[in-house]
């Protein structure tokens, strides 16, 4: 199956945003900067997710990958829709799909501080830390939760100090760090949630009261 990428790749270090984006926020936006300037990424692709497998109620694909488009834009971002190509869901087979097709790229994973808490229970998360170096960009929140998950101690002895984050292609994963950037606090649940009080009609598709 032949893939359409968002861009040129090999020689590059390219940094993977997968997110639901119901919708894209500034706080996306923030994370995606933070990480070209402290990891110097040549590019941040934008990957809106087919299908969260712990999310439920979510937008169309078609409504958040428009809401993607418009925060990305930036010389330096791209959109893709990868997922939907590849027919992925789960982030370890999206990246075991992506990699061997992209060879000369260096790609790194990037996802806020809150995914920490929870990655434990993602499909084959400890074999998704072995595929790439993985950044995690600090969010508001109880830093603790973060600290304290399983996927923190498991991977304790890989981590590396921001300082050297630039130097992720020097090891072999599993490596990851934490950098503990300014806070932004947009977040899409609240997006909806003021939507839905200024109509409860037209929200009705991703009503935040579904999903919890
Ligand atoms: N304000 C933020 N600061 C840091 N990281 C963020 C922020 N908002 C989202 N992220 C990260 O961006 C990625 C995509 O997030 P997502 O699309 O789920 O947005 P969200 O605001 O967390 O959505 P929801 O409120 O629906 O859970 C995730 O890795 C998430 O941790
Ligand atoms: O693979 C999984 O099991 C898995 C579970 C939860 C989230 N993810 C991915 O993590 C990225 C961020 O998810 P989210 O919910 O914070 O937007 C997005 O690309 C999701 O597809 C992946």
């Amino acid at each position: 199956m032949s893939l359409v990428l968002p861009g040129p790749y090999n020689g590059l270090r390219i940094g993977l945003l997968g997110g639901t984006f119901n919708p894209a926020h500034s706080g996306h936006r923030h994370i995606a900067l933070l990480a070209m300037q402290h990891l110097n990424l040549d590019w941040v692709w934008w990957i809106p997710a087919a299908g969260n497998p712990l999310k439920q109620e979510e937008a169309p694909f078609e409504a958040r990958f428009a809401s993607v488009k418009r925060m990305a834009q930036h010389p330096r971002m791209r959109v893709t829709d990868l997922e939907r190509q590849l027919g992925t869901r789960y982030t370890y087979d999206t990246l075991r799909a992506l990699l061997p097709r992209v060879k000369g790229g260096e790609f790194i994973w990037l996802m806020g501080a809150d995914n920490l808490r929870h990655f434990h229970r993602w499909g084959n998360w400890d074999k998704l830390a072995n595929l790439v170096p993985i950044a995690v960009i600090a969010r508001p929140g109880d830093a603790r939760f973060a600290r304290l998950s399983k996927f923190a101690q498991r991977f304790s002895w890989c981590r590396l100090a921001p300082a050297d984050a630039p130097a992720f292609h020097r090891f072999m994963p599993p490596v990851w760090t934490y950098l503990p950037t300014p806070l932004h606090t947009a977040s899409s649940t609240q997006i909806r949630a003021q939507a839905y009080q200024r109509n409860p009609f037209r929200q009705a598709i991703s009503n935040p009261a579904a999903k919890n």
